[in-house]
């Protein structure tokens, strides 16, 4: 899909009714970031909040993680391209039929295909927390491995850290997309987040997208906010 928007910024709009969301959504600028439309949100407000967002001439992501079986998940990608969303993903540990088969079923959209990110590693998990779930490599191995998969099953990009990024940019390539949750600028509280870095750290270790929550939308003035992050990485 091609992009008019040129903010690395992706506003994450975690809430729980869709006048909340629509609320945010009106205080933002869809010139200055896109959004993010996640798990809580889409099961409560659906599909005809994506397109809402889409009319408000936002950018989405739809953030989905799916992880089922290769038909389930090539329907699912396609029925997320049919609602005209910028960005959609599933989980790269799926495995490389499930990703193979999301990618193949997006082909038909041609240009006006979403961007396809496999998930890696959550940002929330730690080394031994990864370890616990019985993966044996490092975290960073587990990281680059998931995304060298999802590089050679035709998948645009992944989720990771942007500790990470600056190995894969290395491994997949300049053209390999990197979306970054785990942005906290200075002195934010890190919350749930445990792999985090700056905006500013992230775009220098090569991250294309910043997904930026709380750090936003919990801010007393959320616009305000999104300039000063978006200054920050222009080293103003
Ligand atoms: O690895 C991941 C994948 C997705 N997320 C999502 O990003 C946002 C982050 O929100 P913050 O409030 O800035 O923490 C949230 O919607 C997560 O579901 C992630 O954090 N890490």
């Amino acid at each position: 899909m091609h992009s008019q928007v040129s903010s690395p910024i992706i506003v994450a709009l975690d809430y729980d009714n869709t006048d909340a969301a629509l609320a945010m959504a009106g205080q933002l600028d869809p010139a200055l970031c896109r959004v993010k439309v996640g798990k809580e949100l889409f099961t409560i407000a659906g599909p005809e909040l994506v397109r809402a967002l889409v009319e408000r001439g936002f950018e989405v992501f739809l953030d989905l993680k799916f992880h089922d079986i290769p038909n389930t998940v090539a329907s699912a990608v396609k029925a997320a391209a049919r609602l005209g969303v910028w960005m959609v993903n599933v989980h790269a540990s799926g495995g490389e039929r499930m990703m193979s088969a999301a990618s193949d079923a997006l082909k038909e959209f041609g240009d006006s295909k979403p961007l396809l990110i496999g998930v890696t590693v959550l940002t929330s998990t730690t080394p031994e927390e990864l370890a616990a779930t019985g993966v044996a490599k490092p975290l960073k191995e587990q990281v680059i491995d998931l995304a060298s998969k999802a590089k050679s099953c035709g998948l645009d990009g992944v989720v990771c850290s942007a500790r990470e990024a600056q190995e894969l940019k290395k491994v997949c390539g300049s053209d390999f997309v990197l979306v970054t949750p785990g942005i906290r600028p200075t002195g934010s509280d890190a919350g749930d987040q445990r792999r985090t870095l700056t905006p500013s750290e992230a775009i220098s270790q090569g991250a294309d997208y910043l997904v930026i929550g709380r750090p936003i939308t919990a801010a007393a003035n959320p616009l305000r906010a999104l300039q000063e992050i978006l200054s920050e990485i222009a080293g103003k």
